[in-house]
């Protein structure tokens, strides 16, 4: 959860020239309601069967770029789908970074409200076992949005150069 997903997803699929998916916007568009509104009158459990169905859907779809939330992995079935049909970046940041920014993610992030600075530093440290589902690691500490999404580009173009089936 802010770690640079979305904005750097939209900027990497247009250096790639892909179509780039939100899943957040995805639901937000299903519901017909922000995501805050979606979680206190639909309830999470609503928020994460919708995000599960959005994910197998556009994770099936070829090149595309997708962000997915930060809690998509807590569920196993996610999880697999996307290791089993994408290539899975995770964006590490480490806790002193996403510090800096919890003050633009509170708004907008529903598992961060009312949370103590302690309660949030819990969650971070308890989710990081689960992004070890990954087929590639990003330290994104020290990048700007547009340097990061340049990085990952020119990493993926490298990767496929280097795997690309012979003719
Ligand atoms: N590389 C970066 N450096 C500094 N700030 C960033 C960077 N990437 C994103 N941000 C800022 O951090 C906040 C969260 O970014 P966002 O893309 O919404 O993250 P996520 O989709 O992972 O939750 C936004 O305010 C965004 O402008
Ligand atoms: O980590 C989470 O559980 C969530 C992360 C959010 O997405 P971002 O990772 O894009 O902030 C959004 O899906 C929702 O608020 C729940
Ligand atoms: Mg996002």
């Amino acid at each position: 959860m802010g770690a640079g997903k979305t904005t750097v997803g939209k900027l990497l699929a247009r250096r790639l020239y892909r179509d780039f998916i939100d899943i957040d916007e995805e639901i937000e568009k299903a519901f017909g309601l922000p995501i805050p509104e979606i979680f206190s009158v639909h309830g999470e459990k609503a928020f994460r069967d919708k995000e599960r169905e959005l994910i197998e859907y556009h994770g099936s779809q070829p090149l595309l770029v997708i962000s997915v939330g930060g809690g998509a992995f807590l569920r196993e079935e996610n999880r697999n789908h996307c290791l089993a049909n994408c290539t899975v970046l995770y964006f590490d940041i480490s806790w002193d970074s996403w510090k800096e920014r919890i003050h633009v993610l509170t708004e907008t992030r529903p598992l961060l409200k009312d949370k103590t600075l302690q309660e949030m530093e819990q969650l971070f440290r308890e989710r990081q076992s689960i992004y070890a589902a990954n087929h590639s690691e990003f330290q994104v500490d020290d990048f700007e949005a547009l340097e990061a999404a340049e990085y990952l580009a020119d990493s993926l173009k490298l990767s496929w150069d280097i795997h690309a089936p012979q003719a």
